[in-house]
């Protein structure tokens, strides 16, 4: 049965307090230059820790900062005060360390699927040898179900397709934190459901050793994924609104799960944090 490869029963289930640190996002306030106006403060004064292994999303209404949030830690953004850490080590850039999948697939227009991840994979594992090489990018390619297709060029893939690419590539580089803003964003439902048994079977190769964060719109995907979920204020100067843990049994299986009670709880209470609620005249009934 596939579920048996998704959160083997086996591995203990860790609390944070139990894990060596992978992220450490320290005081981290992230202002842009805007026109004419100044400065623009996305996020303010964040503080996160984010333990080896765990799977954490971050979840918030349209243009809140999730994804600045992300890129700080990605290193794609600067923070204009604090500190992000990543293993330890202080991030000034894009790293091999991290494999990131945006929701604009970031694919290159004039290489083929093939060459895509073949390109990821050849940057950061030089010593492999190319046998080694085109077996991971096979290899991940078959799992997102993109070998029929791997000669085709961006241009002539569909949104859900160039994002499995990114997945694929993000996946065949092996890193030890994933970023994945809005990964599944632009799949089908089905397609969606397979990739999160993906993402879930290679976190558990890994013993799960992979730290996962995740931007998602998508409650039931945060739940389903996640260890806990970051909700955050509206900006500008977002800050984090609460942290919730997620203390739901692995293996988890979506169909089961939905009926838990812990589950239905866990469900409003996101909900709660991100939706007012609106009589049928409009008015604001808190
Ligand atoms: N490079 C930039 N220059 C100026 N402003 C920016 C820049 N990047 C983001 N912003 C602003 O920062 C705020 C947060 O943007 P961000 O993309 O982080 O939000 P988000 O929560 O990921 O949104 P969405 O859910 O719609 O993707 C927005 O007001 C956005 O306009």
């Amino acid at each position: 049965m596939t579920t048996s490869l998704i959160d083997s029963p086996d591995v203990p289930v860790l609390g944070i307090q139990d894990r060596p640190v992978s992220i450490e996002v320290k005081n981290v306030t992230v202002s842009f230059k805007s026109s004419g106006k100044g400065q623009f403060t996305a996020v303010k004064d964040i503080d996160l820790t984010i333990g080896k292994g765990e799977i954490v999303s971050i979840i918030g209404h349209s243009g809140c900062g999730k994804s600045t949030l992300m890129n700080t830690i990605s290193g794609m953004v600067s923070p204009s005060a604090g500190e992000v850490l990543v293993n330890g080590k202080r991030v000034t850039g894009p790293g091999p360390d991290r494999g990131i999948v945006f929701q604009n697939y970031s694919l290159l227009p004039w290489l083929t699927v093939y060459q895509n991840v073949y390109q990821a994979v050849d940057a950061v594992m030089p010593a492999c040898s190319s046998e080694e090489k085109a077996e991971i990018v096979i290899r991940n390619l078959a799992m997102v179900n993109l070998s029929a297709h791997q000669d085709k060029r961006p241009g002539q893939l569909s949104g859900g397709m160039k994002q499995r690419v990114a997945i694929a590539r993000a996946f065949s580089i092996n890193p030890s934190v994933l970023l994945l803003d809005e990964p599944f964003g632009a799949l089908d439902a089905l397609t969606k459901g397979s990739m999160h048994v993906e993402l879930l079977k290679l976190w558990n190769l890994d013993n799960r050793d992979k730290t996962i964060v995740m931007v998602t719109h998508d409650i039931e995907e945060a739940i389903f994924l996640s260890d806990r979920v970051v909700v955050m204020n509206d900006g500008p100067s977002a800050t984090i609104n609460q942290i919730v843990d997620i203390n739901l049994p692995r293996p988890r299986h979506k169909k089961d799960i939905i009926h838990l009670p812990e589950y239905m709880a866990v469900h409003d209470k996101l909900l709660s944090l991100l939706v007012k609620t609106y009589s049928i005249d409009d008015e604001v009934v808190d």
